[in-house]
């Protein structure tokens, strides 16, 4: 049971965590409550959702965009740079945050993309701690022997934790269609990688799932962090609060003491006091705005929308980094073994699967498996031009770019200098999306091209007072020329593996980008009208020294305060090639240690 507006007006916790039932903060909420000596409170504006089959059947891609019940309906702003196109950034909203919705990836960066956030400034942020941070929430449950032998699946070498309360496994099924995309990377020459989860994912992979394989169903922040800990007297959830601002005062030492924290509950407004931290987990799109609404900001942003400024900190809402993706896919032979979900578009077989679910059968107990990381210089020979050109650029403008961001620059070249995977296909039978729409009874593959290492970076600020009004979420896709140049080189790789074995033998040809599209400015267009985020945005608090543009510092306390934290995707510095949530997880689980050492001392 979650609390009841009673018992949080007015009342007092040591620890408020605003906006948080996501994946961040349940996480942190749980790992503070363990102390039976302190009270934790933990504000979400969305619905509890607990125990929704909705949320927990797998292989449900997307099903809840535009469902108020479970995802905030963000968009971009026009982009410039993208023939003035507007893109969804959907997000969970509700306990667990976006892991309640996500996609059930589970992926770890590369070592040193990890280490590079403790060069960054931040000690302590390295790959040691993050390995050792991530085995509290990580609870791997190897395959079998005969999944491991028909998948070549070397997981005892993968290091993975098998103790904390987040499932991991693989899908309850695994494919030979999975076999299929897998020898098609291979057969086009990318390697197979060696340490996926352990810090070394170039190559191709089998990745696994936050999947309960005794239930077949998702494992996320709720289920790990929330329900077994629900009977705490002294952690207290209250849903449908969305919080507006964090209240502080000035103290003797110059810096503020953040008090509590404003609400919005059923169109009134509300107050809870912290008796000793704020922790802001509202996501990478939200965590700025709070601050800003908190006097924590650029001094235009607020002055703009009439907000005193006790802090200037030109780095809130600045520096955010995406993960992009363009759609493609390939049609399947009419004639071919090879099973899709595509045959879920029909409501009846839709119908009979979510039955067979409850039986661990069916399409929801698969999940996407399939992935290859790649260096930009493995796959176009353009990749030294294209670096050059870029490093010149910097050679000349450099003195442009706002302070910090020149080193990161650096860092991201040095990534493509020396074959980091900042790129990935993430593969999976039946059809994501793009111009030319699937087509009844027919079957597709998937084969998306991602780029993990964007140079473009974006704004997300607040335009009003009104917590309830979307900030302007600016990615500036695009506006750095490099990252088309990167995207354009991976799709044309990724269109040729429909000549690639056994794929090649399987396919009629391509679905999107499709026959029509042929010279470069087509697929350019292609590109920029089938872009999609990766649902990874990172950075608009970022951890870095203030005069870098730091928002926090490396014990995640915002500048100019004592006791106010940020704790979520938004504080990582500079964005890491594998999909988010671990790394949310590290952060979060960090976080708690930071928070409790501080107390004991
Ligand atoms: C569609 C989708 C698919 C994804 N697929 C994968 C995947 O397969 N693998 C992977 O590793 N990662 C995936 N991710 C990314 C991953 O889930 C996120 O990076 C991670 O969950 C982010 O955690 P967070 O704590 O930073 O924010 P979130 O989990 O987004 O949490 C933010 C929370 O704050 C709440 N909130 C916001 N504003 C307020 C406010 N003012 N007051 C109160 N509450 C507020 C929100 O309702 C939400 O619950 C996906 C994400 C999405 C959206």
């Amino acid at each position: 049971m979650t609390a009841s507006l009673t018992e949080v007006a007015d009342k007092s916790f040591d620890y408020v965590i605003c906006g948080e039932v996501t994946t961040a903060g349940l996480t942190l909420a749980a790992r503070l409550s363990e102390d039976p000596d302190v009270t934790v409170l933990v504000l979400e504006a969305g619905l509890a959702n607990l125990n929704d089959p909705e949320l927990l059947r797998p292989c449900s891609y997307g099903v809840h965009f535009g469902q108020p019940g479970y995802t905030w309906p963000h968009m971009t702003t026009k982009q410039r740079h993208c023939m003035d196109l507007e893109y969804a950034w959907f997000r969970g909203k509700g306990l667990g945050g976006s892991s309640s919705i996500n996609f059930m990836g589970w992926g770890k960066p590369p070592t040193q993309e990890i280490d590079d956030i403790e060069r960054l400034g931040n000690p302590g942020w390295n790959w040691a701690n993050y390995q050792r941070f991530l085995s509290r929430t990580e609870g791997f449950v190897p395959p079998t022997e005969t999944v491991k032998e028909q998948f070549g699946l070397n997981v005892d070498d993968w290091k993975l934790s098998i103790n904390g309360p987040l499932k991991v496994s693989f899908p309850g099924s695994m494919s030979k269609e999975n076999m299929v995309l897998h020898e098609t990377f291979l057969n086009a020459g990318i390697p197979l990688a060696k340490h996926p989860l352990d810090g070394d994912p170039n190559g191709a992979m089998f990745g696994p799932n936050n999947y309960d394989p005794i239930t077949h169903t998702r494992s996320y922040a709720a289920t790990a962090f929330l329900l077994p800990n629900m009977g705490r007297s002294n952690l207290t959830v209250l849903v449908e609060a969305t919080v507006k601002r964090v209240m502080s005062d000035m103290a003797e030492n110059g810096q503020y003491t953040a008090t509590g924290v404003e609400f919005i509950y059923a169109s009134g407004s509300h107050i809870a006091n912290a008796n000793r931290e704020v922790i802001i987990s509202s996501g990478a799109l939200k965590s700025p705005q709070i601050l800003e609404l908190s006097g924590f900001g650029k001094r235009e942003v607020l002055e703009k929308i009439s907000i005193p400024v006790k802090a200037d900190l030109p780095g809130v809402g600045e520096n955010v980094q995406e993960h992009l993706l363009v759609l493609m896919n390939f049609e399947v032979k009419d004639d071919a073994d090879f099973n899709t979900p595509d045959e879920l578009r029909d409501p009846l077989l839709a119908t009979r699967h979510r039955e067979l679910h409850v039986s661990g059968l069916g399409w929801h107990t698969t999940g996407i498996v399939n992935y290859a990381f790649l260096p930009l210089k493995a796959i176009s020979s353009r990749a030294d031009d294209i670096i050059a050109s870029f490093r010149d650029k910097l050679q000349k403008n450099g003195w442009n770019y706002p302070p910090g961001l020149l080193e990161q620059y650096r860092i991201q070249l040095e990534r493509l200098e020396t074959g980091a995977p900042e790129l990935e296909i993430i593969s999976y039978p039946g059809i994501s999306g793009g111009t030319n729409p699937p087509e009844p009874g027919k079957r597709y593959v998937t084969c998306n091209a991602a780029i993990n290492s964007c140079f473009s970076r974006g704004t997300i600020h607040a335009t009003s007072d009104n917590t309830e009004e979307d900030p302007t979420f600016d990615p500036h896709y695009f506006e750095e020329e490099i990252d088309m140049e990167i995207v354009f080189e991976f799709v044309k790789f990724v269109r040729g593996l429909a000549h690639v074995t056994p794929l090649k033998d399987l396919v009629v040809g391509e679905r999107n980008p499709g026959p029509d599209v042929q010279t470069d400015d087509e697929l350019c267009e292609y590109i920029k009208t089938n872009l999609s985020t990766v649902w990874h945005t990172a950075s608009s608090c970022s951890m870095l020294p203030r005069e870098k543009r730091g928002v926090v510092d490396s014990h995640l306390k915002v500048y100019s305060t004592n006791n106010l934290r940020v704790v979520d995707l938004s504080i990582l510095p500079l964005h890491v090639s594998a999909h988010t949530q671990a790394t949310v997880y590290a952060i979060a689980e960090q976080a708690a240690d930071i928070i409790k050492s501080n107390f004991q001392k």
